[in-house]
């Protein structure tokens, strides 16, 4: 008790702790709601996807309510999809045997609306009308992402979906063997290019602490595959809103030097990786990036970004300091003013403002943001591919020791950060705002 008493004088006001406790009670009292019956779900999702013998299975179950299921790995899928393949694509997944599960079908539906009627301008259903609101959520959280955007990415979801199906019965190409499933990703390859993207649409794809272990496990099957480039890009409108923000929460006062060690070692191993990736890697930014989704970057070898993507990182808003190895990157890329303003002051920047710093290589209209990326992208993938690999180490070689040296001292700085009033209060603060509302 003592130890624990002691920690919180030295790092966590008590009554902070106390309030967060509080919060975070009720917090969990709202989720429970969410743990509704079977029947009542289902009913609503057969206008769009038929009489599916999935469907009369369990929706909402507690310990998915935020993931995608583990089916959703490595496939092979068209990356320009059109009006025939998406309606292929809606005849898959009426032969689907295998309930991909709730939060999928939830996908599925809005980017079906997305795709068909454009963003939702339907009024908000009520509080109590749990599943429409639900199907309203997911459909409103694609923001503007363009109607031939969410064909393809609708098309995209559902190979992944037939693939793994499918797998019971078909014997798969190696490669797709070897690779493990995906809960918060959808991992694709084509044509020389690895796709990895980020996959928690109706969270702005906020990086759980699942989410970074399976880039990590994602980089490393991409950096060993046959492909020649990979990708980084994001579903839905956000690239990524950043860390997410309840990985600082369900945590005794008494474990919170243990989380924060262990958060500071996750982080330094996930930027390592970004740091030693041997292939060109590119980040295809399909909206707005916050934190530590802006500050990866500059470790990328091209940034493409839509023109409606914004690149913000809020440290000090949020009681943290940079990290990606920004405080070393930035001030380099743009001069100390402007990393200043952007590191220290929060300021945020548009596409063509990042643009013009060298954060971003090229920025692209959202409308044709998918296509040209994409048809720019294959052209790159058929160029030599030792060669690509070689001048891109060739380029990082140079600055690798410093990039660890920068990495790991950012990480041990954020983690005696994260125990903090400052940090304790800002997090506070983003999570009852909701409950103000
Ligand atoms: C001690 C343990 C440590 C463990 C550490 C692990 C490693 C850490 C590495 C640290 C590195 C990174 C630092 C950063 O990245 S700092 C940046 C953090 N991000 C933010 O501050 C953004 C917070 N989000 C927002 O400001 C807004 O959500 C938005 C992105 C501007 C979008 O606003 P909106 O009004 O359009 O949408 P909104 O309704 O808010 O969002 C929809 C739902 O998504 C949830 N959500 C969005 N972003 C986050 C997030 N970053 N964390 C958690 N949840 C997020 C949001 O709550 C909504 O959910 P719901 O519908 O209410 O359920």
């Amino acid at each position: 008790m003592a130890g624990v008493t002691g920690r919180l004088v030295r790092g966590w006001c008590p009554r902070a702790v106390r309030r967060l406790s509080l919060l975070l009670t009720s917090i969990l009292q709202c989720l429970s709601f969410t743990f509704l019956p079977v029947a009542k779900f289902t009913q609503p999702f057969r206008n769009h996807f038929g009489n599916h013998c999935w469907e009369r299975r369990n929706l909402f179950c507690p310990s998915s309510s935020l993931q995608v299921p583990a089916q959703l790995h490595m496939s092979k899928t068209a990356m320009g999809a059109s009006q025939k393949d998406f309606e292929s694509a809606m005849n898959q997944v009426k032969l689907l045997e295998k309930d991909p599960g709730n939060e999928v079908k939830l996908k599925l539906y809005a980017l079906y609306k997305q795709a068909t009627e454009g963003p939702c301008s339907t009024p908000k259903p009520g509080v109590f009308d749990l599943i429409n609101k639900a199907k309203w959520d997911a459909w409103n959280a694609l923001g503007n992402l363009p109607k031939e955007t969410a064909r393809q990415n609708y098309v995209d979801l559902v190979s992944g979906l037939s693939s793994s199906s499918d797998s019971s019965s078909q014997v798969k190409p190696e490669a797709d063997r070897e690779q493990a499933g995906y809960e918060t990703l959808v991992m694709t390859s084509e044509d020389g290019i690895t796709k990895i993207m980020l996959n928690r649409p109706t969270k702005m794809n906020a990086l759980t602490t699942q989410m970074y272990q399976e880039i990590m496990l994602a980089l490393e099957a991409a950096s060993k595959d046959d492909s020649t480039i990979t990708v980084l890009t994001g579903n839905g409108s956000y690239f990524s809103s950043g860390n997410d923000l309840t990985n600082f929460t369900h945590i005794s006062p008494d474990e919170i030097e243990e989380k924060a060690r262990r958060g500071a070692i996750l982080l330094r191993d996930f930027v390592g990786c970004f740091i030693d990736f041997p292939k060109p890697l590119v980040a295809a930014v399909n909206g707005p990036a916050v934190g530590i989704s802006v500050t990866i970057l500059r470790l990328f070898d091209l940034v493409y970004a839509s023109d409606r993507a914004t690149f913000h990182t809020p440290f000090s808003h949020l009681g943290q300091t940079p990290e990606g190895c920004s405080s070393y990157t930035f001030p380099k890329l743009m001069g100390p003013g402007k990393a200043a303003e952007m590191l220290i002051f929060g300021k945020k920047l548009t596409a063509a403002e990042a643009c013009a710093q060298g954060l971003v290589t090229e920025v692209f209209p959202d409308s044709t943001f998918q296509k040209e990326v994409w048809t720019r992208l294959k052209a790159y993938s058929k160029l030599p591919r030792n060669a690509l690999r070689i001048s891109k180490q060739m380029i990082r070689n140079h600055e690798k020791e410093k990039l660890h040296a920068t990495n790991a001292e950012e990480s041990r700085i954020l983690q005696e950060r994260w125990l903090s009033d400052e940090c304790m209060n800002a997090i506070m603060n983003f999570l009852s705002r909701k409950a103000k509302m």
